[in-house]
């Protein structure tokens, strides 16, 4: 089933620029007619630079801005033409900190929240309960501390509580997890995952970082320039940058070892040789059923060379290399 259509939604933004004493009226093209579509149960990343038009998107379904052209849909209900219904049935986390009251606690906060949306007595109090152990704020140290005491960390926890205080079927968050360190990030990470795919939310996040995409993401779309380059599954994507194996071998400088030296001797194998601090690293792509054969050739090949090496690596192509290649001479 399908939780959210977007068919060729438009953003213009004007703005004005200061020209000595003059303001220049300048459009900013946010999106250009972007369409993609989330299923339900599924985590959908929105994957781009900054600036690429992923919190507008996200602003647009969220019906905190509305489109110049193109419809929006989350299940089934018109973002522009039925915004209460959407509001209804979505939780949101745009920007970590905004809207909280410094100087209540994270639960004060959340039992504020709970009220807005007309919940009381019991039902409120065991849904903070609940959401406050959810997100691992449930020690009284957490619960009952004053917002402005709260680490960048757990405010993005409270601020993922707050989206689910109405236990809605869609959840959207721009950056869920900017700015917080490795285990804060792992912990939104995984719950994350756990909500979509054991409770069957649909969860929509930006972001730029492809590590955290390739984690969490059942599908992502990679936007630029207010358009979408690719929409698929990671390893589907891999696929593009031709699901090569990358080996990077890290040479020891010498005296009588250069890149001009080396390059005639690995021609053939279509090696990439570059400087990397002191050492030469040398890189080459292959099939991953020729992994063992093709680095023992360089192995032999720099070993008749004179050449020690400090280090091989071999890398799988990830997001970030799909994300070059796609890009590449777009921007
Ligand atoms: N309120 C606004 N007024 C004018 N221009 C805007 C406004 N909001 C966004 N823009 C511009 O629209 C474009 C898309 O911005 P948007 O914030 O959607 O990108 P993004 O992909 O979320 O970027 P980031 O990763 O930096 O958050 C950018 O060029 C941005 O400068």
């Amino acid at each position: 089933m399908v939780a959210i259509e977007v068919e060729g939604l438009e953003k213009r933004y004007v703005t004005y620029l200061r020209r000595g004493l003059r303001r220049e009226r300048s459009v900013i093209h946010a999106l250009r007619g972007i369409s993609f579509s989330v299923m339900k149960g599924e985590v959908f990343g929105l994957l781009g630079p900054n600036g690429a038009g992923k919190t507008t998107t996200v602003k647009i379904l969220s019906t905190l801005l509305l489109p110049d052209s193109g419809k929006a849909f989350l299940l089934g209900y018109d973002v522009v033409k039925e915004p209460e219904e959407v509001r209804k049935r979505i939780g949101v986390s745009l920007s970590v900190e905004r809207g909280f009251f410094w100087k209540l606690t994270g639960r004060e906060n959340l039992i504020y929240f709970g009220m807005l949306y007309g919940l009381d007595g019991n039902e409120l109090r065991e849904r903070v309960n609940y959401l406050l152990k959810l997100v691992g704020l449930d020690e009284l140290n957490s619960s009952d501390k004053l917002y402005e005491e709260y680490s960048t960390g757990m405010k993005a926890r409270l601020s993922i509580a707050r989206a689910l205080l109405i236990d809605p079927d869609v959840l959207i968050l721009d950056e869920p997890t900017l700015g917080l360190d490795p285990a804060s990030s792992r912990m939104i990470r995984e719950l994350l995952i756990r909500l979509a795919h054991d409770e069957g939310k649909t969860v929509l996040i930006t972001t730029h970082n492809m590590f955290e995409a390739e984690i969490v993401c059942d599908r992502v779309a990679i936007i630029n320039d207010g358009r979408i380059i690719a929409i698929d599954t990671i390893d589907n994507l891999k696929g593009i940058v031709g699901g090569d194996l990358s080996i990077e071998l890290s040479i020891l400088p010498s005296a009588r070892i250069s890149l001009d030296n080396l390059r005639p001797h690995f021609s053939d194998l279509n090696a990439e040789l570059t400087l990397n601090g002191d050492d030469i690293k040398l890189k080459v792509l292959t099939k991953p059923s020729e992994r063992d054969e093709v680095t023992q050739e360089l192995l032999l090949r720099l070993q008749k060379l004179g050449c020690s090496v400090k280090r091989v690596e071999v890398r799988e192509p990830n997001l970030e290399d799909v994300f070059i290649e796609l890009t590449r001479g777009r921007s």
